[in-house]
């Protein structure tokens, strides 16, 4: 359903470039609920943005279904914002509104899109286990149901897709616990695609792949083998235990990121070398040549005269 490739973004201000996405790739299936995970500043929110058509990607490639992101008219983003997509934020809550009812805050967004379905909006009240509490005012609802009443709302334009930014990072483990189900509800149920960013390892440990972000790029990604993931193998990530697998992500030009720890340890700064034995690709420290070994190993004789 998502393909993106070489994703580039680049944020310009008066003095400074940042470089938010460096030539990212990632490939979603239909159907999949997965989860991105990485360090604050890595790009995971800049590459959701661009998902769900509240930022524009400057290069590469951006595909949700048959639209293509980079190619979008400012006309067609709308559209594809209205039916294809649904949003969620850590802070959604705060955009509903207080006097209403949880079923008037579902409504209101489809009587504004012209979609009111009053039976619809009370089956998505059902859906996130809050039929008993249609009735009552949000203020009189806990944090938690507000963000479930946030999360009916995201789904009203029947979305094919849903983007969760950190939807569980104001809530109790509890309350997180049920979101997530909620989310595995919707996937298996409605087969909407979800898209979940976020900081919470325990939540990404519960779903079947996890990609990793750093600086911008795709690095590793963790494929479930049964349920859980929460050992910590000293990564950085945090998420590899026995229950998953990890895989290093290779672009088609066959780059891929070896994590700074390994470089650290090896004291490996700007080269490396790299060996093939028939099974393995192993990758060193460079070897130190002194004046005394003669020929450095990398340089080749031509007629008898080193080059
Ligand atoms: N509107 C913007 N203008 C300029 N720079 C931006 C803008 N939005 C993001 N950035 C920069 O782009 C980089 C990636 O930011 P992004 O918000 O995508 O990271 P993140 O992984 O979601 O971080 P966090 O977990 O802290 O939310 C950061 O260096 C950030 O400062």
């Amino acid at each position: 359903m998502i393909t993106c490739e070489g994703l580039v973004k680049i944020y310009k201000t008066d003095e400074i470039e940042v470089v938010a996405l460096q030539g990212l790739n990632i490939q979603i299936d239909a159907g999949e609920l997965m989860a991105i995970i990485g360090n604050s500043g890595s790009g995971k929110s800049t590459l959701l943005n661009i998902l769900g058509g509240l930022d524009r990607p400057s290069a590469g490639q951006v595909k949700v279904g048959d639209w293509d992101l980079l190619k979008i008219t400012d006309k067609q983003l709308v559209d594809y914002k209205r039916h294809t997509v649904g949003f969620i934020w850590q802070n959604n809550a705060r955009n509903l509104v207080s006097y209403l009812t949880a079923l008037e805050n579902v409504e209101m967004p489809m009587m504004l899109s012209g979609n009111y379905d009053p039976a619809y909006a009370k089956q998505l009240l059902e859906w996130v286990g809050l039929s008993h509490r249609m009735n009552n005012k949000l203020q009189e609802l806990s944090g938690g149901e507000q963000q479930r009443v946030a999360i009916a709302i995201s789904l009203a334009n029947r979305p094919r897709l849903l983007l969760a930014d950190e939807p569980t990072g104001s809530v109790d483990t509890k309350t997180a616990d049920m979101i997530l189900a909620i989310f595995q509800r919707l996937n298996k149920e409605l087969g909407v695609t979800i898209v979940i960013v976020t900081h919470d390892l325990s939540m990404a440990g519960k779903v079947g792949r996890v990609v990793a972000i750093r600086d911008g790029m795709t690095s590793s990604e963790f494929i479930a083998r049964n349920s859980a993931m929460t050992a910590d193998d000293g990564s950085g990530t945090g998420l590899a235990g026995d229950d998953h697998e990890e895989y290093v992500v290779l672009d088609r030009a066959g780059r891929l990121q070896v994590p700074k720890a390994y470089l650290t340890a090896l004291q490996i700064d700007g080269k490396a070398s790299m060996e093939f034995d028939g099974e393995k690709i192993m990758i060193k420290a460079p070897k130190v040549i002194t004046a005394s070994e003669g020929t450095a190993p990398n340089s080749h004789t031509v007629g008898g005269k080193t080059k």
